[in-house]
């Protein structure tokens, strides 16, 4: 029954919702992302009744209701003054922390200058609501919208080209989308205070289960490999590609821009480390460092409804993964010179040459164990050396857009290396989104609904009333699921197929070394090693990620990273509902007991989860996701998370005016039906035939070799797209 019910088309609650103060949208004008330098009139309204309505410790603060209405005046001029003064200073402010946008940082989480903004005054105005004497009072002041660090745009409705950093794609609501905006909730928080603090309490109001005894009842360490039956590592590291296209939100930093250190015993109240149990055997450490995100408003107009996290990134898939996510990067990136991204040129340190194709443009950061200078390498995204095999995901899109660039020029000789290089990006970003929606996906669940027709004809389903951001509950727990696929280890090959050394996955974490080992042509031997070795089984972790992310030595003590525990304390930290609620968002099923959940988890699951919480309703919605049953042997997820995953997928396709698969009617820049149907033959086995020098592939590259996914010929593959159809159009 349950089955049935997965409503892939159902849209959270918040999708179509349009935003209230509408931003006015005046054509033909260039897109700008600068701040309005008058003040805007509009002021928008302190919207907190969730937190009033919200059963938890508000009642402490909603005392009697004053209306002197002098009281509410004293606290409209503590709020204008106090958000004066913090625009004051970040206009004077010399931005301390932007940084050499080149200088990577070795882990993976960031801010930017906007987000800081946003943080700094959302953060005041959430202390100024908790130390209010009178939630009412508080409803009744308004902040003036000058103060509201939003940016106001106006839009080219006639541009052919997606901006880099997703605004303006929505021509009624510029900021639906872009970077440095809020994420949206499927399901209203569940902070312990209603508002701002991290959901830490069970039903009973015990402390909810420690995350690092949580993540090892939910994956204990396996004594053997657990390995999904035919699907390829490929297919996971894909999916770490499109996630850092989609979604990095933005941490607590200190003043100088770098994430909060939040060691043991830190009473931040943006730190939430995680107290390790003291018997751990395998991670023997005292806490995990845990630094809060940073706050944000729930939306653009500054409504304060709750404390809610920001997106650093375009949640559309347009390829900022690759091209960066603002005008900045993306010119960093570029070679200026008939439409080419920059390159380098895979050599050694001591001048030998590993491979014949290029390698990614390199950062100024080290990314080495040794005693080498190997840099990171720099694609449009902060987290592109996080591992080798990600590395060699932007390297195919990085190499595939200087491939098509170079064809077109040798077509269109007259091009200006502006047109070569948009052109070149519009059919890579084209391509993107082709292998997603037409391969990836549905291997998540294994339903096709979201799969493009492959017939001559445009998509006629795009809604500009669809906000297009990624929900907290996709980002924070249910797309998450991709870490339970990574593997230990790494094989590798050589380019006459026999097996290199593998590597340990954390010797690859932000170390460029393999990628310079002469032997198998370094990042070649690690993207054959993806292809032919299969996936970690969905919902166990490997014991990499588990135990050894991030591993470093501290003044003498050695500390790492659990990603499931993080998983687990970051869902709290951003106030996600428990599971249970998610079950009756997705599936209808009101759960009183564990036996109510007998559909989804299995009876050794209901009894990990009895063993390690209290009550049904304290699950954490990511335990619960990764310890569902899988659809079915050949697809990567179970219902909970598919649900909510493909219907963040629904609102990306229906919500993208710039959607490949769209027509001139929706937008300008529309590819003709010959163009289309081109971009339509693309696979990703053909993708990386054409920039990778293999001789044979499965048909379908997500896959092991079987009878039905037969090994092809390369060659075969290797002109699907006939780029013979763009030709003379400026
Ligand atoms: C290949 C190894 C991977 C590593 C080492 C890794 C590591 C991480 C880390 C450290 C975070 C930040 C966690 C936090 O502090 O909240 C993160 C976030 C995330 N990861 Fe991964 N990840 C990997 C692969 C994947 C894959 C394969 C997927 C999905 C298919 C995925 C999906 C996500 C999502 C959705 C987030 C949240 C993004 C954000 O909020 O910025 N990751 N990952
Ligand atoms: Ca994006």
């Amino acid at each position: 029954q349950t089955t049935k019910k997965l409503a892939t088309t159902k849209k959270p609650v918040t999708t179509k919702k349009p935003v209230t103060t509408k931003k006015p949208v005046t054509t033909k004008k260039p897109v700008t992302t600068k701040k309005p330098t008058t003040a805007k009139k509009a002021t928008t309204k302190l919207a907190i009744t969730s937190r009033i309505s919200s059963k938890s410790s508000v009642s402490s603060r909603s005392t009697p209701i004053n209306s002197n209405n002098s009281t509410r005046l004293r606290l409209q001029d503590q709020l204008s003054l106090g958000l004066k003064k913090i625009h004051a200073r970040n206009r004077t402010r010399i931005p301390k922390f932007k940084r050499n946008k080149t200088n990577l940082m070795s882990n993976m989480r960031e801010t930017t200058n906007e987000a800081y903004e946003i943080n700094e005054v959302a953060s005041y105005v959430i202390e100024l609501v908790l130390n209010s004497t009178s939630a009412r009072l508080i409803e009744s002041v308004t902040i003036e919208s000058q103060y509201c660090p939003f940016v106001s745009l106006t839009c080219d409705s006639t541009s052919k080209y997606r901006s880099y950093n997703g605004t303006c794609n929505n021509l009624n609501n510029p900021l639906f989308g872009g970077s440095n905006t809020p994420y949206k909730r499927v399901l209203t928080p569940a902070y312990d205070d209603g508002f701002n603090s991290a959901r830490s309490k069970a039903v009973s109001g015990n402390a909810l289960p420690n995350p690092r005894t949580v993540s090892l009842k939910v994956s204990p360490p396996p004594s053997k490999p657990l390995l999904e039956n035919s699907v390829s590592q490929i297919y996971a590291i894909f999916g770490q590609l499109l996630i850092h296209d989609m979604s990095g939100t933005s941490a607590s930093t200190d003043s100088s821009g770098t994430e909060l250190d939040c060691p043991c015993g830190s009473t931040d109240s943006n730190c939430l480390p995680i107290t390790w149990p003291s018997n751990d055997a395998l991670l023997n450490q005292t806490c995990q460092k845990f630094a809060r995100s940073s706050a944000s408003f729930p939306d653009t107009n500054c409504s304060l409804a709750y404390r809610e996290q920001l997106n650093l990134l375009s949640s559309y898939i347009d390829g900022s993964s690759i091209y960066g996510i603002d005008e900045s990067r993306a010119n960093e990136l570029r070679a200026f010179s008939d439409g080419l991204l920059k390159t380098s040129s895979a050599v050694t340190d001591n001048g030998q040459t590993v491979t014949d194709g290029t390698y990614l443009p390199l950062s100024n950061d080290t990314c080495s164990s040794s005693d080498t200078d190997y840099k990171c390498f720099l694609a449009g995204e902060y987290r592109t050396s996080e591992n080798l095999a990600l590395v060699s995901m932007h390297t195919l899109f990085n190499r595939e857009h200087n491939r098509i660039a170079a064809i077109l020029k040798t077509q269109n000789p007259t091009w200006t290396d502006e047109n070569l290089y948009q052109e070149s990006r519009r059919i890579n970003i084209a391509i993107l989104q082709h292998i997603v929606y037409n391969e990836w996906l549905t291997m998540v669940v294994g339903n096709s609904t979201l799969a493009p027709s492959l017939n001559t004809e445009y998509y006629t389903g795009y809604d500009n009333t669809i906000n297009p951001a990624l929900s907290n509950e996709f980002s924070t727990a249910a797309f998450r699921f991709g870490h339970s696929l990574i593997r230990d280890k790494f094989s590798r090959y050589d380019s006459t197929e026999s097996q290199l050394k593998p590597v340990n996955f954390t010797e690859t974490v932000f170390k460029s070394d393999y990628a310079y080992d002469v032997k198998g042509q370094g990042i070649h031997s690690i993207l054959k090693g993806i292809i032919k070795d299969n996936c970690w089984k969905f919902g166990t972790f490997g014991l990499e990620l588990q135990n050894y992310l991030f591993a470093k030595i501290e003044n003498n003590t050695y500390s790492a990273t659990d990603l499931l525990a993080t998983n687990i304390q970051r869902g709290r930290d951003h106030g996600l509902q428990p599971y249970t609620k998610y079950v009756k968002y997705c599936h209808g099923i009101d759960v009183k007991s564990y036996d109510d959940l007998k559909d989804l988890l299995s009876s050794t699951a209901r009894t990990i989860l009895q063993s390690v919480y209290e009550n049904v309703d304290d699950i954490d919605l990511y335990a619960g996701g990764l310890l569902e049953k899988k659809i079915s042997n050949s697809t990567l997820a179970a219902k909970t998370f598919g649900c909510l995953i493909m219907e963040q997928f629904a609102d990306l396709k229906n919500g993208d005016r710039f959607y490949y698969e769209n027509g001139p009617t929706v937008n300008q820049g529309a590819f003709t039906l010959d163009q289309l149907t081109e971009i339509k033959k693309i696979t990703m086995a053909g993708l990386v035939c054409n920039n990778y020098g293999l001789t044979t592939i499965p048909k379908n590259v997500f896959f092991n070799p079987s009878d039905t996914n037969p090994n092809v010929d390369c060659s075969t593959l290797k002109s699907q797209v006939d780029l013979s159809k763009w030709t003379g159009i400026f």
